[in-house]
């Protein structure tokens, strides 16, 4: 076989860095390249200038000519056009408006021909880590309506937001200041803004590392966290290593949405991965290090806490639902209660009533007619939606998605000793549930499915993957949407615990046999190692 008879095994997403050389290594494209390839995807750059840099000084900044500039950007288009694009140091306001009106016009004429959203995260770089400026005069209004999110510490969250007020960034000592600030930028720039708290130290909070999200509009992540402002606090790392930090965060968030992920995920597991870097970072020269490459990361700890920062609704924390010791296995849910019947007969042990339509009278009698079976049959017999009729009737558990959460009493529940079971969608779900501790977690929708309409995208099994790896070791985790015979060896193989079913089930032209059947396939099917 020649060399050119070949295939490359898999393609992966590819993401430009635009931005400019740290002659040091610890930031700049020296410090994207690493986080996009760490990431698994390919990188790309454009150099907007180099700096003469040491971990201690910046002493020189020249910019590349237009025209380098320039033929940089088109020459990539035309041959690796990128899934997402992360935008650094810009050295003077040419480039600015050059890049700006690149973007207005090649850039949106490619994604129309094909189709394609490219997410564009700008970190307004102005001051290098030890300190020095490097552009804090530059107007960044030519990005308005471009960009999918800009991440600014707070020294330049003040200097955009207040450009002529050189005292600016004294006056936004205290989170109500800088989320104000974050969400005025928003509007300025008509995009989403994650403001990092990480530089502030212990004039703001010593031991967290606390940014402030302001969402405007976020494709594709759930209804439920748009137009909203969250807190996201993750633990400070003690260590002074943190050259290249807001670099390596927003080419990590640029990574996993090129990688299919929604913003709201893209800034937990960037923010998860930039702690994890500074906690495996290392000293070279006298000034602050660089941070480490560790990977995609799966410990639930680098993870951020998520509270909501405006009036909307938010989850309670600190609850604790019953906890469920035994696998919940291949969980059929249902729509009537003679379905339920048939498939307690044929010996499920975990199964759900979601019934989506009829009088408040007829829910509440099958419920108690369900609940009836559910004890004769000694099944985990759950109930979607109606929490009070499965309080009220002593159900072993109910299910609801984040929500009816809201709307629900969650301490009535806990209290009661009723499990309660919590859908997800995204890691940012994911998380959120992981905050109320649930008795366990749903993880869709995996593959497509006609039974209900979905908001969110189909996960996939890498997705789901890394769902698990994160939650698996904390919670049963359920995967469900489109699970049938065919793909059950795929998803165990993520080694999900356990899996919910509709279709598969409920349109077999026996249910009870095809429960059976895809009960016994699912116990015989070998999970990864
Ligand atoms: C096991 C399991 N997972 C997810 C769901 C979906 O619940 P929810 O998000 O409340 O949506 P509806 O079922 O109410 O449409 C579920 N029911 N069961
Ligand atoms: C009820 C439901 N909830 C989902 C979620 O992702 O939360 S997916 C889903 C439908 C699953 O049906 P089927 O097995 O027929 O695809
Ligand atoms: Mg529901």
């Amino acid at each position: 076989m020649t060399v050119s008879m070949l295939k490359p095994l898999a393609t992966k997403p590819v993401v430009w860095t635009i931005a400019g050389s740290d002659s040091g290594g610890g930031a700049g494209v020296q410090a994207d390249l690493l986080t996009i390839q760490d990431l698994d995807c390919h990188p790309c750059c454009v150099l907007t200038c180099l700096t003469a840099q040491s971990s201690v000084t910046v002493s020189l900044v020249e910019a590349v000519s237009v025209e380098m500039f320039s033929a940089q950007l088109n020459t990539l288009l035309q041959d690796l056009p990128p899934a997402a694009i992360k935008i650094g140091l810009l050295a003077n306001q040419s480039q600015i408006l050059l890049l700006a009106n690149w973007l207005k016009n090649e850039l949106c004429s490619y994604q129309k021909g094909c189709d394609v959203q490219v997410s564009i995260i700008l970190d307004p770089v102005m001051f290098a880590t030890c300190g020095d400026a490097l552009n804090p005069r530059l107007d960044f209004s030519p990005f308005d309506g471009l960009l999918t999110l800009i991440t600014p510490n707070i020294a330049e969250l003040a200097a955009l937001v207040d450009k002529n007020d050189v005292n600016s960034a004294a006056r936004l000592v205290d989170q109500a200041a800088c989320l104000q600030a974050a969400q005025s930028l928003s509007k300025q720039l008509n995009c989403n803004v994650l403001a990092k708290g990480g530089d502030l130290g212990p004039t703001w909070l010593a031991e967290c590392s606390q940014d402030i999200f302001v969402c405007r509009d976020a494709q594709g992540s759930s209804p439920l966290h748009q137009g909203r402002s969250f807190l996201l606090s993750g633990s400070r790392v003690a260590s002074k290593n943190t050259h290249g930090s807001g670099c390596t965060l927003s080419s990590a968030i640029a990574s996993v949405m090129a990688q299919g992920y929604v913003l709201h995920d893209a800034i937990v597991v960037a923010k998860a991965y930039v702690t994890a870097g500074i906690a495996a970072s290392y000293q070279v020269g006298c000034g602050a290090g660089p941070l480490a490459r560790t990977g995609w990361p799966s410990d639930l700890r680098l993870y951020p806490k998520i509270t909501t920062l405006d009036s909307g609704p938010s989850l309670p924390e600190g609850i604790e639902f019953h906890s469920i010791d035994e696998s919940l296995g291949l969980y059929p849910v249902v729509d009537t209660v003679a379905l339920l019947q048939s498939l307690l007969e044929a010996g499920a042990k975990t199964i759900q009533l979601r019934i989506k339509e009829g009088t408040t009278q007829y829910i509440e009698q099958q419920i108690d007619a369900a609940v009836q079976l559910g004890r004769d049959y000694k099944a985990k017999l759950f109930i979607n939606d109606h929490w009070e009729f499965a309080l009220k009737h002593g159900a072993y558990g109910i299910h609801l998605g984040q929500e009816d959460l809201n709307r629900a009493d969650l301490v009535k529940i806990a209290e009661s000793g009723t499990a309660l079971g919590v859908s997800s969608h995204s890691y940012f779900e994911l998380l959120l549930a992981h905050q109320m501790t649930p008795s366990y977690i749903a993880l869709g929708h995996i593959f497509p499915t006609t039974t209900k309409e979905m908001p969110s995208a189909p996960q996939g099994l890498d997705k789901l993957t890394h769902y698990v790896a994160l939650l698996g070791e904390h919670y049963p985790l359920v995967a469900i949407g489109g699970i049938e015979a065919s793909n059950l060896e795929a998803v165990k193989q993520t080694q999900v615990h356990d899996v919910a079913v509709v279709r598969a089930v409920t349109q077999a032209e026996n249910p009870a046999k095809a429960y059976k059947r895809l009960s016994e396939l699912w116990e015989a099917c070998d999970a990864a190692q």
